[in-house]
């Protein structure tokens, strides 16, 4: 039987807006000033405290050296965080830069700049979008291996849309910066 869409019926999710569909995200944490292992675990728990947000994986901490950064750049602390969420992306774009802020984050001219908290999206379920507000997937992420290396810990099947399985990703960067601090562990609820 075909059925004909009665156009006089909206739907519930029309009305609503309820029902999003539910989408794997990967965040990418990254600290290099201050208590950084305290501002990576802050970030871990703001975000299992955001509504629409399910916290999935957290990734081994790496201590990672600068990469384009200022020559004065102390190393990083970064992390991988796997979520699942109905929110859309811009809402959780949103919400990384305000807890960046709770971990007073600030924002300077200078590229790269020391920073108590960097959240990044790396890849929002099958969503693209290249505005400033909003790129994905993350335009950088597949040349860094402090992103790559603890993605790959936590999904070894992982692939970057448009750019292949992050395994080959990984194969063709630089890891000698990075060191795996098992003595430094994210906990997550
Ligand atoms: N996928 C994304 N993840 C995080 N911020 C993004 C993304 N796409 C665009 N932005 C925008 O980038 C700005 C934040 O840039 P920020 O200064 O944190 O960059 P960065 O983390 O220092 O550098 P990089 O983008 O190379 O990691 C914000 O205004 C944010 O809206
Ligand atoms: N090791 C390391 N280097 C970086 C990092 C980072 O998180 N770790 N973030 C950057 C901009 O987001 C630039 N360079």
């Amino acid at each position: 039987m075909t059925e004909t869409p009665n156009p006089n019926i909206v739907d519930a999710d029309t009305l609503t807006g309820e029902m999003r569909p539910i989408r794997r995200a990967v965040l990418a944490l990254g600290s290099n000033l201050g208590e950084r292992m305290a501002s990576l675990q802050g970030a871990v728990n703001a975000l299992a405290d955001t509504p629409d947000v399910w916290i999935t994986a957290v990734s081994p901490v790496y201590e990672t050296e600068p990469v384009d950064c200022p020559p004065d750049a102390k190393t990083f602390l970064n992390a991988v965080v796997l979520i699942d969420t109905t929110l859309a992306a811009t809402r959780l774009m949103d919400r990384a830069l305000a807890i960046e802020d709770a971990f007073e984050r600030e924002r300077s001219e200078v590229k790269n700049a020391p920073r108590t908290l960097d959240v990044d999206l790396i890849v929002v379920g099958d969503r693209r979008s290249n505005e400033d507000f909003l790129r994905l997937p993350h335009p950088r992420a597949g040349e860094r291996a402090f992103v790559m290396r603890p993605w790959l810990d936590v999904d070894p099947g992982a692939e970057l849309p448009g750019h292949g399985p992050v395994a080959d990703l990984l194969e063709g960067a630089d890891q000698s910066g990075m060191k795996l601090r098992d003595d430094l562990v994210l906990q997550f609820q």
